[in-house]
């Protein structure tokens, strides 16, 4: 069965459908990772997005019990340039086209993505939709230049309630904006005794689970959408020892003052090299971002960088020049990708150690 790809600059694509047979519109972008699909199509920061993966086999080693970073997956679609048909690999369970037919989700093969990626890095993200053959174009390309994407995405994929992950270690209050799997992992790994609270919790809410460490995690679409968080972060930093990731990272920037902008096509993939500035350290690191900080808006905060982007000069981390608190754009919690930038999660914890002993401040 045929299917299309359809941009709202008008470029249309015809490929071969797999997945569900549905129809989905999203922003559309591109991630650069060899290997790690499971993983990325089951991120929960893709929500309202169409990903298009450079790699042109996907599909290939299945779809398996253990690499899920979110139980119900939110991404709109999946683009590629050919799909496995037979996975093979001892873990694998499902095929790519199993996994969408269960889960709702639209996915296209044979289309030439290289194409696809260029005109995304020359117009910049756009918005496109997966539709049916039979579908008129004109009137597809007239709806998405028309019609706005939703804006709440982190309402939809957050919990909806706060519950335990138990450890006998720190207590941790990881707040939810569409939290991946990895970064629960890795806590839990810790032996944290981690609660998970929704999106839209607040300040005083968070303090009366008396946490020895705030976490605030990855998250879909415009952190601007999201004023709840903000005013939440003002109110427990300097009180507990925080530490962000991605959305969370740019959720404490505009917490502190600092202003956050588009990147006109975003980071997405495996093997993105961060410095750190204090040491001059590269990390080759995993990212899935569309917005960014921007960095003339730092200097009149108490908020100082510490790690820059190599390929395009951007912020990738700050820390807080009072409070126990700091943040990275990219993803220590790997999963996908390298784990470089574990040792962060390390950090976090010796950061609540010394402020069981010397207090926050
Ligand atoms: N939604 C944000 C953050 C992504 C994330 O937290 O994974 C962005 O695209 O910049």
């Amino acid at each position: 069965m045929k299917r299309q790809l359809i941009l709202e600059d008008g470029t249309v694509f015809i490929g071969e459908a797999f997945g569900a047979d549905t129809e989905r519109m999203g922003e559309v972008v591109f991630n650069t990772g060899m290997t790690g699909y499971q993983e990325i199509i089951s991120d929960p920061s893709y929500c309202n997005q169409i990903v298009t993966l450079t790699y042109p086999l996907i599909g290939n080693y299945g779809i398996n019990r253990d690499d899920f970073e979110t139980i119900i997956p939110a991404i709109s679609g999946f683009v590629v340039k050919e799909v496995a048909d037979l996975p093979s690999n001892w873990r694998s369970e499902l095929s790519l086209d199993e996994y969408f037919k269960q889960n709702n989700i639209p996915g296209i093969s044979g289309i030439d993505t290289r194409k696809l990626t260029r005109i995304i890095r020359q117009h910049g993200t756009l918005k496109g939709a997966l539709v049916s053959i039979d579908s008129n174009p004109d009137e597809v390309i007239k709806e998405l230049r028309t019609k706005q994407l939703p804006t709440d995405q982190v309402k939809q994929v957050s919990t909806k309630s706060a519950y335990p992950s138990p450890g006998r270690g720190s207590r941790v209050v990881l707040v939810d904006f569409g939290m991946k799997h990895g970064i629960l992992r890795e806590l839990n790994k810790r032996d944290c005794d981690v609660v998970v609270v929704p999106y839209n919790v607040t300040a005083e809410e968070v303090l009366k689970l008396r946490p020895d460490g705030i976490m605030l995690s990855n998250g879909p679409g415009d952190p601007k959408d999201v004023p709840e968080a903000i005013e939440m972060i003002q109110g427990v930093q300097g009180k507990v020892p925080l530490f962000g990731i991605c959305l969370g990272h740019q959720l404490f920037a505009l917490a502190n003052g600092a202003n956050t902008e588009p990147l006109k096509f975003g980071h997405r993939g495996s093997n993105h090299p961060v410095k750190e500035l204090a040491t001059g350290k590269i990390a080759i690191t995993s990212q899935n971002h569309g917005y960014t900080v921007e960095e003339d808006s730092i200097a009149a905060t108490a908020l100082e960088v510490t790690h820059v982007a190599l390929n395009d000069g951007t912020v990738e981390g700050l820390k807080h020049n009072q409070y126990p608190a700091f943040t990275v754009q990219y993803h220590p919690e790997a999963s996908p990708g390298p784990e470089d930038a574990n040792g962060l999660f390390d950090q976090f914890m010796n950061m609540i150690d010394a402020a069981k002993v010397e207090g926050v401040k």
